[in-house]
């Protein structure tokens, strides 16, 4: 069996009578995306905030590197390198592009908190920020103010703040959300490339992109998983079919 990046075992979760997840066991590969897909209310919100630390569970244990961080705080595996994005943007808007990704490479050093001008002098944390910004294709937009950006450009930027933080693994919320057409065509030619540098669990209800991205998908139906498999499997899956996808998939 390939060694897993993060994995949830057998996770329980009720909101007094509800149950948003009963027994969930997932795990996110070395080099994969992970779509997590399912109608509104399955419980991938649900399962992404005990992934990531800001719900405990009932029960169940989540593993992240090898490592038990079921009673970690968010800030902790975030330090570990698990990397949240677009669930709320954490972007600076007055500030430009280089701003915000040099906050993120200062964040990441440990360094204590100083001003910005001094911070941009710092020829280490520039390097960083040089090189997120390079990776993510928006080193000519370094000077821009953040609130100019496009919203797909604004999903790149935090990619890229994510990016000084060494990221062991993504988690992404909805990176489609909010995106035109053409815009999720650009940023699913974007996490393509990424999974290079880090596997990825991607919530989505965008299916194109997960369809056009996911090496492997679950599908959550009211807090249980009731398939795991390929893109082909799913989409021939009749239990999927029924619960999710409808007959055009
Ligand atoms: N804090 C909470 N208190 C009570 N019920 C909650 C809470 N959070 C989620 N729920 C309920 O748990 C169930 C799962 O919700 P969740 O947001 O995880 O689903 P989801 O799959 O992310 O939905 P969507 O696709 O609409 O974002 C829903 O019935 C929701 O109403």
């Amino acid at each position: 069996m390939p060694d897993s990046v993060l994995s949830t075992h057998e996770l329980h979760k009720a909101f007094g009578a509800l149950r948003a997840s009963e027994g969930i066991s997932i795990r996110l590969l070395h080099g994969e995306i992970h779509a997590i897909i399912g109608p509104n209310g399955a419980g991938k919100s649900t399962l992404i905030a005990q992934i990531c630390g800001s719900l405990r569970p009932d029960s169940g244990r989540v593993t992240f590197l090898g490592r038990d961080v079921t009673a970690l705080p968010t800030e902790a595996r975030a330090r570990m390198g698990l990397a949240r994005t677009f669930q709320t943007s954490a972007l600076a808007m007055d500030q430009t592009v280089m701003q915000n990704v040099l906050l993120g490479a200062l964040g990441a050093s440990g360094r204590p908190w100083r001003f910005l001008s001094r911070v941009a002098r710092d020829a280490g944390l520039r390097d960083t920020a040089e090189a997120a910004l390079l990776e993510t294709g928006l080193q000519d937009l370094a000077r821009l103010r953040t609130a100019e950006l496009s919203h797909g450009q604004r999903r790149q930027l935090e990619v890229a703040v994510a990016l000084t933080q060494a990221p062991r693994a993504f988690v992404m919320d909805e990176p489609m959300a909010g995106l035109g057409a053409e815009g999720s065509r650009h940023l699913t030619g974007f996490l393509d490339r990424l999974r290079t540098r880090a596997p990825i669990l991607l919530v989505e209800h965008d299916m194109d992109a997960v369809f056009a991205l996911a090496d492997r998908i679950t599908v959550l139906v009211y807090g249980r998983v009731i398939a795991t498999g390929s893109v082909e499997d799913i989409r021939a899956d009749p239990l999927v079919r029924d619960a999710y996808l409808g007959d055009g998939a």
